[in-house]
């Protein structure tokens, strides 16, 4: 079983991220992380700190000369806004009359509507917005993109499988829809567009999008799309709702920061449709070396049926809402008071769609290398890929 787990604060020393489960043998260095880091940094639309944050990756564990030992990988990602915050967000206890007069420590009583502030205060008893929203904060989505990586080098070196993302939509300015999907080598394309976008005349219309949206004050959601080349066929499984695959996929998908919908394949627009156009079907082709190959005629169900993948590629969807904390404010209570107020208006991204794909990529790489070990086992990479080949082999019928 893989198991993750991510500790720390947006103003804190560092992000910490321990992942457990995977293989000896994966070779990965603080390098392929510090770009995986980087890509997540990217997009038109983000806000300062995004400029000047260095992400400053350390491994602690699990590592030895660039390859995996078998045990847990644990990795630091210093936050470059530290130095000014070594008061405000100390671990250990600070003298009050230090911080008294610190305008930083401010209790923040103005709750963000759409932001974890409010409810998050009443939940775990605060009087000031600052410890909620400094977990809540998508910074700690730099700590999941890093385990990302290991999980991505693990399934690219084991079973051959990529994990790539583009952006589908910022605001209502969408792809046309029979835009052809991009391929397994597509991603240095995207990482290279402001928006991370496949189609560069919709890219240009999403930049224009983004700064009519920061002129007015306003922020942006959208829809990313994580394509999979490569799975095998029965990855998951249909035998009880957890054990699916679809459902595993959606659960971590939905744990990021304001996504608010995930869908497979066609998804909603697949509920509109009559069967005869909802499925697709299976076509039988040539024999390839002595193997029955077939195909599925059209990609509807995005890779997954009954729960496994089916061997076709994964087209997985995460609608992301648009950013909660606006330049020119929502109403809200001031807790203090208990009057109305206009919402605390921090520094923020205008639109982070473009990132949240970077980290879709990262916890579909994580929920597939927990699915792909869970079929093959294996403690090493070379173990488990023979054992991947030599299920191959024992397909009568492979796509
Ligand atoms: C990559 C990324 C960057 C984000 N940046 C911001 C931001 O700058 N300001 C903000 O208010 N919310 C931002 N968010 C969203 C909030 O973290 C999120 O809305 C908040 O934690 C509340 O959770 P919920 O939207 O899932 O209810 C970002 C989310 C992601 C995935
Ligand atoms: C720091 C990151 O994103 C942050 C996510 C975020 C939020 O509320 O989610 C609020 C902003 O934080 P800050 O208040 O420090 O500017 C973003 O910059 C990051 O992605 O690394």
């Amino acid at each position: 079983m893989v198991r993750w787990l991510t500790a720390g604060e947006s103003h804190g020393p560092a992000l910490v991220a321990t992942v457990e489960g995977l293989p000896a043998g994966i070779r990965v260095t603080s390098s392929d992380i510090g770009d995986d880091l980087a890509r997540r940094r990217l997009g038109y639309g983000r806000g300062a700190r995004m400029k000047f944050e260095r992400d400053e990756v350390e491994l602690l564990g699990g590592l030895r000369h660039g390859s995996s030992l078998g045990g847990p990988v644990s990795i630091v990602v210093r936050n470059t806004e530290w130095p000014k915050w070594r008061k405000v967000m100390s671990p250990d206890p600070v003298d009050p009359e230090e911080l008294a007069g610190l305008s930083r420590n401010a209790p923040l009583t103005r709750p963000r509507p759409g932001h974890a502030d409010l409810s998050g205060m009443q939940k775990y008893g605060f009087d000031d917005a600052r410890p909620v929203l400094e977990r809540a904060s998508a910074r700690e989505t730099a700590a999941r993109v890093a385990l990302g990586t290991v999980a991505r080098a693990f399934l690219r070196q084991a079973y051959g499988i990529e994990v790539i993302s583009h952006v589908l939509s910022i605001g209502a300015v969408a792809v046309p829809a029979d835009t052809p999907l991009p391929g397994p080598g597509a991603l240095a394309g995207i990482d290279a567009d402001p928006c991370r976008c496949a189609d560069p005349a919709t890219s240009a219309r999403m930049v224009a999008e983004i700064d009519a949206a920061h002129k007015d004050a306003d922020t942006l959601g959208g829809v990313v799309e994580v394509l999979v080349f490569g799975c095998p066929p029965g990855l998951g499984s249909y035998v009880h709702g957890d054990r699916r695959l679809d459902a595993r996929l959606a659960g971590e998908l939905m744990g990021i920061q304001a996504v608010k919908g995930v869908e497979f394949g066609d998804g909603f627009e697949t509920a509109r449709r009559r069967g005869s156009a909802a499925h697709d079907e299976i076509e039988v082709l040539a024999p390839d070396g002595g193997v029955q190959r077939v195909r599925r005629a059209t990609d509807r169900a995005g890779g997954v049926e009954g729960g496994m993948t089916n061997g076709e590629v994964l087209r997985v969807r995460a609608a992301m809402k648009p950013i909660s904390t606006l330049s020119r404010p929502l109403s809200t209570v001031d807790v203090a008071t208990g009057e109305t107020a206009v919402a605390i208006a921090q520094r923020s991204d205008v639109c982070a769609v473009p990132a949240a794909g970077v980290v879709a990529e990262a916890m579909v790489a994580l929920v597939l290398a927990d699915a792909a070990l869970e079929k093959f086992g294996g403690d090493s990479v070379e173990e488990t890929r023979r054992n991947y080949e030599a299920y191959l082999k024992s397909l009568a019928v492979r796509s």
